[in-house]
């Protein structure tokens, strides 16, 4: 039986901050947020028959605790002092971040604030108490010039200034606190909470004839959802293997296995996407097909329209931020070291969380709209 764990999670109401409410809710742990919308047991068997891992995430006695921005800026040391002081945590999870990208090339001083000074002064914290950091970067930290998908000990180049700040923010975190930080690089997050681009299309489904759509940019899109039940397991894992005790069986997560030829510094560093990759072209394509097939979702038949990154450029005026041409993350290793069964969506290629995740999506409107 393993002793509880305390979570304080910073950005709390922003996309992957809610994913974790969510899925330590539908664990039976206790979520302590100002806001977080708590699902009906019918809900929450729905989403357990779409991604069944959901349920052993966490344990009973586990805490989660969401602090918004408002209530801590993780760029304010005092603030931070206070919030370790109220919630005494175990371990912390960021996931505050800069993420508007095309802003950061205009108002770089923010983006590095936020993406590297605040994660800094997190880690410093972190330290000082023997608490645990997991930190989100991005893909965004690579050129996007390799042509299969990017491992760990892959070389980071960020084009953007929000790339950079991302890439100083995890080189901070590491030199801070190397032996207990982990850091998780993901992808094109979505959810059915916050702001995303499959948020985005469905509104511009729903409003025009035709959209235009980046066709040579590839990526792997990734459901929150997902990303969040691979953040728990990987923090009972660490927890397991670091106070030495065994673990209960129920859930399912293996002790630490050793990694032969694995002991550079890219072993903190974790990378998590959904299998295989598209362009944000094809993406769009797959969430208005999978929507179509449900009326209730949508509408009218919007055309969509490939275009290249120089014509979508062409028809902004604000300087538009660098992005790689394929960001495509391989989760080989945080799968392998969790022991994430073959045929489970945490694995599975994009096309089926995208799936699970509008299937969700269908059931919580369904149950709103009675
Ligand atoms: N979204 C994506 O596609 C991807 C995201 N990531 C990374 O994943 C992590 C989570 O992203 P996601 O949940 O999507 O992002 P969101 O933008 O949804 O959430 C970020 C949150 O951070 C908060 N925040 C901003 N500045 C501060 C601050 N100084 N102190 C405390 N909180 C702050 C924001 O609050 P407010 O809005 O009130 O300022 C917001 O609630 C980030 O590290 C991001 O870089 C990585 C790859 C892809
Ligand atoms: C709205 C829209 C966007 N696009 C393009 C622009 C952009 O290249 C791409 C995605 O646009 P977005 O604004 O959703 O997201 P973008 O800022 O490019 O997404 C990135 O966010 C940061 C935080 C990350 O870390 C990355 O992993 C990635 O998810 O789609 C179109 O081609 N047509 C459209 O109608």
């Amino acid at each position: 039986m393993q002793a509880p764990i305390k979570i304080m999670v910073t950005g709390g109401n922003g996309q992957l901050a809610q994913s974790l409410a969510l899925i330590a809710h539908l664990s039976d742990a206790k979520v302590k947020a100002s806001s977080f919308t708590r699902i009906t047991a019918d809900i929450v068997q729905a989403l357990v028959n779409i991604l069944p891992e959901v349920r052993n995430s966490l344990s009973e006695q586990d805490e989660l605790h969401l602090l918004s921005h408002r209530k801590l800026d993780i760029c304010d040391s005092a603030a931070i002092d206070d919030a370790f002081m109220r919630v005494n945590p175990d371990v912390v999870i960021n996931c505050a971040a800069f993420n508007a990208v095309d802003n950061a090339e205009t108002d770089s001083e923010s983006a590095f604030k936020v993406n590297f000074e605040g994660p800094k002064l997190l880690a410093e914290r972190c330290k000082r108490d023997g608490v645990m950091l997991i930190h989100i970067s991005s893909d965004f930290v690579f050129a996007g010039e390799k042509h299969s998908p990017y491992n760990e000990q892959d070389l980071p180049e960020p084009l953007s200034v929000y790339g950079k700040s991302k890439l100083a923010g995890e080189q901070a975190v590491r030199q801070v606190i190397a032996s207990k930080a982990y850091i998780i690089r993901t992808s094109w997050l979505y959810s059915c909470q916050g702001n995303n681009f499959v948020h985005t299309m469905q509104k511009l489904f729903a409003a025009k004839e035709q959209v235009s759509v980046i066709a040579d940019q590839y990526g792997s899109p990734t459901w929150s959802e997902a990303l969040a039940v691979i953040i728990f397991k990987l923090i009972k894992q660490k927890e397991a293997t670091q106070r030495g005790v065994g673990l209960d069986a129920s859930l399912g997560i293996n002790l630490e296995p050793n990694f032969v030829g694995d002991s550079d510094s890219s072993d903190n560093l974790y990378h998590y996407a959904a299998a295989n990759s598209c362009s944000w072209f094809e993406f769009a394509q797959q969430i208005q097909q999978l929507m179509l097939t449900d009326d209730k979702l949508i509408k009218t038949h919007c055309r969509i329209t490939p275009i290249t990154t120089l014509s979508w450029q062409a028809c902004h005026e604000q300087i538009l931020a660098k992005r790689p041409n394929q960001s495509a993350l391989n989760s080989q290793r945080v799968c392998q070291q969790l022991g994430v069964r073959e045929g489970s969506l945490l694995k599975d290629k994009w096309q089926q969380q995208l799936k699970g995740m509008l299937d969700f999506q269908k059931i919580i409107n369904t149950h709103r709209s009675k």
